[in-house]
C-alpha cells in the first residue's frame, strides 16, 4: 500500500501565524476578564462611575485588538494546512466594533450603556393609586402582565412601560445604529446584519429561515386562533374581535412574545391536572437557591458539570433591595476558564424555574468547552448556545417528570390523555407562541441596518411586522413618537435575536435525538410519546450532549448537531412531530367552535405624530363610519 502522502510541514508563516494566535489569545484573556469584571460591576450596580470604568475596560481591550488585527491581516492564513489554525483566523480575521475609531468605539460602548441604564432603572406609576410610582419591569410589571386579568389595568402598563423606555431611548438608538453600521463596513459588510449573520455560516441562511417558519406556521396560527376565542370569553367582544389581531396586552408578557401567563384559564381540560409546578413551589417554600440546585441537579445526572464554588459565591440570584442592577437574567464567562456566574432577580414560580434552566444551559456550555483555545470558547453558533437550557427544561416541564420532584400531585390515571393535551398545550404557550416574535425581532432590525427601514418608519414598520407575523395588534393606536422595540432588552443592548428562533427548532431535533438514546421516545411506541419524554438520568444522553457541547464553535455547526442527532440540517421536524397531537385537537376545536384560522386587517392606526392621531380622532369621532377601520398606514 503506498505510504500516505504525508501533510506538507507547515510553513514558516503558518508557524509563525500559531504563534501569534498563542500571544493574542495570552493578551485577550487579561484584557477580556477585566473587561467582563468590570461589566459585571456596572451590570450588578448600574452607576455612572460603574459605566465609566466599563468604558475604560472595553476600549482598553477594543484597541489591543485593533492593534493586533494590523498583524493578523498579514497572514495568508486561508491557505494554512492546519484546521485549527486556519479556522481560528477566520473566526476572529472582522473584529466586529473594535475596528471603529477609539472615540467612535467609545461613543458607541455610552449609548448602549445609557439604554441600559435606562431600560433597567425605568419606573411606572400604579393604575388604580397614580401616586405610586415606583413600578419596576422586574418584578412587578412582569407579574401584573401575568395575573392582573384587568383589560385597563394591563393597557395602562403596557403603554407607561413603552412611554418609560422605549420612547426615551429613539435617539440613542438611531445614533447606535449608526455606528454599527460604520464599523460593519470597515469589515466590508454593506450593513450589521451581514456581520450578526456570519455566525452562521451558512449560504442563504435568511432563506432557510423563512423556510423553518413556513413549516411551523401552521401550527402557530391553529394556537393564535384557539387563543384568541378564550380572550374574547374573558375580556369581551369589545376587547377582542372574532377575526382581528389578538390585543398585545392580553397575553400575559410584556412583549406578547411567550404565553405561559393566560395558561390557567385557556386550557383545554380545565377538570384535568394542570401542569403548572408554580403552586407546589410555593407551597413547599421554594427559594431561589432551591431552584438552582434542582436544575444544577438535573445536569449532573447526565454527568455533566456540576456549577463550581466561584458560581455559588459570586452569582446574583435575587434582586437586591439596596441598589439599582440589570435584572434582565444573564449567564456570564469570564473567560479566565474558572470564573462563570448567573444574574437573575429570581421569582419562585414555573417560568422562573425555566429560565433557571436556559442560564444554566449556557454555564454548562462554557464548563464544557472551557479548555478550548478562547477564541473556540462559543456555541457551535449561537443558537446552540441557546438551546442547552431549554433540552433540559423540556424534560424537567414533563408531568413525570414534575412528579418525581414533588412538584406536581399524582394526578387522576383515568385522565391521562387529557393531562397531557394540557402539558402540550402549556409548552407550546410557550415554544409555538414564541416561533413570530423569536424571527421578527431581527427582521425589523435587519431592515434597519441595511435602510429599508427608515427611522422616519421604525415604529409603524415593526407594528406591521407583529401583524403579519404574530397577528397582534397594540391595544391602542401608535405613532412614531412612540419606539416600541426599545421596549425590548435585546433592542437596547445589541443583543442579536434570531438565535432563540434557531433554538426553538434546534432544541427539538436534540430532544428528540437524546430521548432515543436515553429510551424515552420510541416513535413506533404509543406509549413512549416524545412529549413524554424525561431525559432525566440518562449518562448515556448526556454523553452524546458532552460530545456536542466541548466542541464549542471548533468545528462547523453542521457537525456537532450531527454528533447529537445524526443529521447536518436545521429542520422543524422535531418540533412539529412533538406537538403533532396537540395540532390535531386545536384543528377539531376551532373547527368545532367555527374559529376562523388567521386574521383580518387590524383597525388599529399609526401615524407620524401624536397631533396627526388627535386631529384623526377628531376629525373622525364625527364621522360615524368611523369604527376602527382606518388603515394602518403612516
Ligand atoms: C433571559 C434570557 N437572557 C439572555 C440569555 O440568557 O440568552 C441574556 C441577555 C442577552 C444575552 N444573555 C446571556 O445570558 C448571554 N450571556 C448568554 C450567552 O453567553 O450567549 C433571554 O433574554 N431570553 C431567554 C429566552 C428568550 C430570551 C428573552 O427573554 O427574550
Ligand atoms: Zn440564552
Amino acid at each position: 500500500t503506498p505510504a500516505p502522502t504525508p501533510t506538507p510541514a507547515p510553513s514558516a508563516e503558518e508557524m509563525a501565524g500559531k504563534q501569534f494566535l498563542e500571544d493574542f489569545t495570552r493578551g485577550m484573556a487579561t484584557l477580556l476578564n477585566r473587561y467582563k469584571l468590570a461589566s459585571w460591576a456596572y451590570a450588578s450596580n448600574l452607576t455612572d462611575h460603574n459605566m465609566q470604568l466599563q468604558l475604560q475596560a472595553a476600549v482598553e481591550m477594543a484597541t489591543y485588538q485593533k492593534q493586533q488585527w494590523q498583524q493578523l491581516v498579514q497572514f495568508p492564513w486561508r491557505s494554512f494546512q492546519n484546521r485549527d489554525t486556519r479556522r481560528q483566523f477566520e473566526v476572529i480575521a472582522d473584529l466586529g466594533m473594535a475596528t471603529l475609531p477609539p472615540e467612535r468605539f467609545q461613543q458607541l460602548g455610552r449609548l448602549i450603556g445609557q439604554m441600559q441604564g435606562t431600560y433597567s432603572t425605568a419606573k411606572v406609576c400604579d393604575y388604580h393609586n397614580r401616586t405610586k410610582c415606583n413600578l419596576s419591569l422586574e418584578p412587578e410589571l412582569v407579574q401584573l402582565l401575568a395575573h392582573s386579568g384587568d383589560a385597563d389595568e394591563l393597557r395602562h402598563a403596557w403603554v407607561e412601560w413603552r412611554r418609560a423606555s422605549g420612547e426615551k431611548v429613539r435617539g440613542l438608538f438611531e445614533q447606535y445604529v449608526a455606528i454599527s453600521n460604520e464599523a460593519a463596513a470597515l469589515n466590508n459588510y454593506t450593513d450589521l446584519s451581514g456581520l450578526w449573520l456570519k455566525a452562521y455560516e451558512t449560504p442563504n441562511f435568511r432563506e432557510e429561515l423563512q423556510r423553518l417558519w413556513e413549516q411551523m406556521q401552521p401550527l402557530y396560527q391553529q394556537l393564535h386562533a384557539y387563543v384568541r376565542r378564550h380572550l374574547r370569553m374573558r375580556y369581551g367582544d369589545a376587547e377582542v374581535t372574532q377575526q382581528g389581531p389578538i390585543p398585545a396586552h392580553l397575553l400575559g408578557n410584556m412583549w406578547s412574545q411567550t404565553w405561559e401567563g393566560i395558561y390557567q384559564f385557556s386550557k383545554p381540560f380545565p377538570n384535568a391536572q394542570a401542569t403548572d409546578a408554580t403552586p407546589k413551589m410555593q407551597e413547599q417554600n421554594y427559594t431561589p437557591l432551591r431552584m438552582f440546585r434542582l436544575a444544577e441537579e438535573f445536569f449532573t445526572s447526565l454527568n455533566l458539570s456540576a456549577m463550581p464554588r466561584v458560581f455559588w459565591e459570586r452569582s446574583i440570584i435575587e434582586k437586591p433591595a439596596d441598589r439599582e442592577i440589570v435584572c434582565h437574567a444573564s449567564a456570564w464567562d469570564f473567560g479566565d476558564g474558572q470564573d462563570f456566574r448567573i444574574k437573575q432577580c429570581t421569582r419562585v414560580d414555573m417560568k422562573d424555574l425555566y429560565v433557571v434552566h436556559h442560564e444554566m444551559g449556557h454555564v454548562q456550555y462554557f464548563l464544557q468547552y472551557k479548555d478550548q483555545p478562547l477564541i473556540f470558547r462559543r456555541g457551535a453558533n449561537p443558537g446552540f448556545h441557546e438551546a442547552v437550557g431549554d433540552v433540559m427544561a423540556l424534560s424537567v416541564s414533563t408531568p413525570k417528570h414534575l412528579r418525581k420532584v414533588g412538584l406536581l400531585g399524582a394526578g387522576d390515571a383515568s385522565q391521562s390523555s387529557q393531562t397531557a393535551l394540557n402539558h402540550l398545550y402549556h409548552t407550546a404557550l410557550q415554544k409555538v407562541a414564541f416561533l413570530p416574535f423569536g424571527y421578527l425581532m431581527d427582521l425589523w432590525r435587519w431592515d434597519v441596518f441595511s435602510g429599508r427601514i427608515a427611522p422616519s418608519e421604525y415604529n409603524c414598520r415593526w407594528w406591521r411586522l407583529r401583524e403579519e407575523y404574530q397577528g397582534l395588534e397594540p391595544p391602542v393606536d401608535r405613532t412614531e413618537e412612540d419606539f416600541d422595540p426599545g421596549a425590548k432588552y435585546h433592542i437596547i443592548s445589541s443583543v442579536p435575536y434570531i438565535r432563540y428562533f434557531v433554538s426553538s427548532v434546534l432544541q427539538f431535533q436534540i430532544h428528540r435525538a437524546l430521548c432515543l438514546e436515553a429510551g424515552e421516545f420510541d416513535p413506533n411506541d404509543a406509549n413512549k410519546p416524545l412529549h413524554n419524554c424525561d431525559i432525566h438520568g440518562s449518562v448515556a444522553a448526556g454523553e452524546k450532549l458532552k460530545a456536542m457541547l466541548r466542541l464549542g464553535n471548533s468545528r462547523p455547526w453542521p457537525e456537532a448537531l450531527e454528533a447529537v442527532t445524526g443529521s447536518r440540517h436545521m429542520d422543524a421536524s422535531g418540533l412539529l412531530d412533538y406537538f403533532r397531537p396537540l395540532k390535531q385537537w386545536l384543528e377539531e376545536e376551532n373547527q368545532r367552535n367555527g374559529e376562523n384560522v388567521g386574521w383580518v386587517p387590524s383597525t388599529r392606526v399609526c401615524v407620524a405624530t401624536r397631533e396627526e392621531l388627535a386631529i384623526l380622532r377628531s376629525r373622525n369621532s364625527t364621522d360615524s363610519a368611523f369604527t376602527r377601520t382606518a388603515s394602518t398606514e403612516p
